[in-house]
């Protein structure tokens, strides 16, 4: 089946050339007449903040912030100077707007309780994205999602309020540095893409209505990681290949699922016979990018079950990522549900 990568239409849709993020939030807020406002400011809140990590990133080299901070995060990562200046912009912007009650990050070990318990909103941010390409010049990006917290505004804020399902989001985004800088957001009503112009500070709508082509010939995965794959994995890698997929893999994940979301693929993080869990954390960088997929009609699963409907048991939990074109993501479920009916039968021999 051939299908068409993603043509960004401004005017097929009525939106005038020169739609600013602002204004486009401002009319999606007049659509909700009932609705405070509180989080098209939140989400303006991030903008801003990521216009200022944009600026951190751009000088990083000359102003000697690239390179190691020089201590290692929850996750036992090493924490480059930026994940940290990114981490404290986010934080900062998240604080002062006033409507977060919570934040979770992926460089702080704990929840961050912002001592604001009229804010209606939780966030969990992976701050900077591809840590390890910053200092090589190559796209880096960050993720968030935000969450409505679940026990009464005004009382202190409780674990339900941060534990909860992907499919509680109420809006998820990302930010692409890279040849340009794009904010690419979901409220739950389609997928809106910004390209941001730097010498004027704007954001402008770039990608009205993003769609991920239903099936695609891109496959990206860290291949390194091979032989630690079960053999189903194997097998659709090999699959991959024997239909001439392209092999395409940054290793920042923002941008490796911004370039299969624009041109139809899928991208794969699994886990591995070291790290059974895989790499890629549940709050703050699947979930969003889930949200994300499946609003612009793709699909993100574990493997085997939906992203959205795992229940989070811990903060900095890490999951195995299929996210993409449907097609493609379905194709690799049923590769490693084969292996799995094979183990299946295979015990039940040996106990017959
Ligand atoms: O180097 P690997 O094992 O392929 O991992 C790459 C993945 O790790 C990450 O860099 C993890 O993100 P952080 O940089 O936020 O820790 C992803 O962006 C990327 O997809
Ligand atoms: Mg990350
Ligand atoms: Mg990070």
């Amino acid at each position: 089946m051939r299908t068409k990568p993603y043509i960004p239409d401004n005017s097929a849709l009525g939106y005038s050339v020169g739609t600013t993020l602002d204004r486009f939030i401002k009319m999606k807020q007049d659509d909700f007449p009932f609705a405070s406002g509180e989080l098209s400011q939140l989400l303006r809140d991030i903008a801003l903040a990521a216009k200022i990590v944009n600026r951190e990133i751009n000088r990083a080299g000359l102003a000697n912030i690239g390179g190691a901070f020089g201590q290692t995060n929850v996750q036992g990562e090493e924490q480059q100077k930026l994940d940290v200046i990114a981490n404290i912009r986010f934080t900062r912007a998240l604080t002062k707007g006033g409507e977060v009650c919570a934040v979770v990050s992926e460089e702080d070990d704990e929840v961050i309780d912002l001592q604001n318990n009229s804010g209606k909103y939780v966030v969990a941010i992976d701050p900077l994205d591809g840590s390890s390409n910053i200092d090589v010049n190559i796209s880096i990006g960050t993720i968030f999602s935000i969450y409505r917290r679940v026990t009464p505004l005004g009382s202190p804020i409780q674990p339900e309020d941060i534990m909860q399902p992907g499919n509680k989001q109420v809006a998820a985004g990302y930010v692409l540095y890279g040849s340009s800088t794009m904010l690419v957001y979901t409220t739950g009503h389609g997928v809106n893409g910004f390209t941001y112009e730097q010498s004027l500070g704007e954001y402008f709508l770039s990608h009205p209505d993003m769609k991920a082509p239903a099936s695609g010939n891109i496959y990206s995965v860290n291949e390194g990681l091979y032989n630690q794959m079960s053999n189903g994995l194997q097998s659709y890698i090999n699959h991959c290949k024997e239909n001439n997929f392209s092999a395409r893999y940054i290793g920042s994940l923002v941008a490796d699922f911004h370039r299969n979301l624009l041109k139809g693929g899928i991208y794969i993080y699994p886990g591995t016979t070291k790290t059974p869990n895989g790499k890629l954390r549940l709050l703050y960088e699947a979930n969003a990018l889930a949200y994300i997929a499946e609003q612009a009609g793709g699909k993100a699963t574990d493997g085997h079950e939906r992203i959205l409907d795992i229940m989070p048991t811990s903060l900095h939990q890490r999951t195995p990522l299929f996210i993409g074109s449907e097609k493609l993501v379905d194709e690799a479920k049923t590769f490693l549900s084969e292996e799995a009916r094979v183990v299946d039968m295979a015990a039940g021999v040996q106990k017959g």
